[in-house]
């Protein structure tokens, strides 16, 4: 990945609608170069047209404003704000203690810099276990208040009927079986599913979810062959994370992916890039410069 350039006139890509008009039409208003057609955002129609056609796409966390248009540029189509905030934003350990209100402002950014991705809200646990009002009145809210365009959210057959509550209100819905993070203190860790006989139960699951109306599910940390099966067997769009190399999608935290994240990270992320080393080395380079006074100078001076 080059760092270099993306934010100049010349080099970055056509832009969204509401870019100012072409700076480079000739007279009489023609362009120079044919225009790129116009993007438009992402929807569960897309979806559904990728799957027919075997075409992957890949989705990404994002929870800030600046990243989601970095994400949005990078024309990746769905963005996922995940509960997963809960680790990488607010530092708690697990994904359990996570809010509606604590997610709700980082929906918000995220919509606001991704003209073009859907921008998926991921339900924290207690917004949507109560059942299908409890479900609708939160779902509801990630729309109206954030301007989220769907949902997701954690289990099976058991959430089944509070998926059809939301996609009867015509809202779409993701659902997310196998390693399901807010279930981290039933699971007893962060570990495999879906393995022998709870491979049967979690292609039921899948077939309860799309039956219920979900528009596509994220399968995490199960067997690739369980994954692959599911991916055949449903009409609706797999979404792998740790799921083998069958799903119709795949999905990643973006600080896992970037190399953002420090310690240990699970095996089935592959880190795109070094950020970790790049922002610690950008960070101590303005430390240093501060320090022993070259940083600022005159040309930074009014
Ligand atoms: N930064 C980040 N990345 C994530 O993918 C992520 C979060 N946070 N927070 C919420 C959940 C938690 N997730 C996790 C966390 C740990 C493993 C993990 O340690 N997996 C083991 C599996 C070991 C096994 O059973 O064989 C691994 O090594 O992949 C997996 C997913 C996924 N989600
Ligand atoms: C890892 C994805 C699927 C997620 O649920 C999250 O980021 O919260
Ligand atoms: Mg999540």
């Amino acid at each position: 990945m080059t760092s270099s350039g993306t934010n100049s006139p010349e080099t970055s890509a056509p832009s969204h609608p509401t870019a100012p008009a072409d700076a480079a039409a000739t007279l009489y208003g023609a362009p120079a170069e044919p225009r790129q057609p116009r993007r438009s955002r992402f929807t569960v129609r897309d979806v559904a047209a990728a799957k027919s056609r075997g075409e992957k796409w890949a989705m990404l966390t994002a929870y800030d404003f600046t990243t989601a248009s970095v994400f949005d540029d990078a024309e990746i189509p769905v963005l996922l704000v995940g509960d997963s905030a809960a680790n990488v934003v607010y530092g708690y350990d697990t994904t359990v203690p996570v809010t509606v209100d604590e997610l709700i402002p980082l929906v918000r950014a995220v919509v606001r810099g991704a003209p073009h991705a859907m921008v998926v809200a991921d339900l924290p646990f207690g917004s949507y276990q109560a059942g299908p009002v409890q479900a609708l009145e939160t779902a509801t809210r990630f729309l109206k208040e954030a301007g989220a365009h769907a949902v997701k959210l954690e289990g099976g057959a058991r959430v089944a009927p509070a998926v059809e509550a939301l996609t009867g209100a015509g809202i779409p819905v993701i659902g997310h079986l196998g390693l399901t993070p807010q279930s981290i203190h039933t699971l007893g860790g962060y570990r495999v599913q879906g393995r022998d006989e709870a491979g049967e139960v979690l292609l039921a699951d899948a077939r309860a979810i799309e039956a219920a109306g979900a528009f596509a599910v994220v399968l995490e940390v199960v067997p690739a062959d369980l994954a692959a099966r599911v991916t055949k067997e449903l009409r609706i769009a797999t979404v792998g994370i740790g799921a083998g190399v069958d799903c119709d999608a795949q999905v990643l935290v973006w600080q896992d992916m970037a190399g953002l994240s420090g310690g240990r990270t699970p095996r089935f992320v592959r880190r795109f890039a070094d950020l970790r080393t790049a922002l610690g080395t950008a960070a101590r380079a303005y430390r240093d410069e501060v320090r022993d006074g070259h940083y600022p100078t005159v040309e930074h001076s009014y």
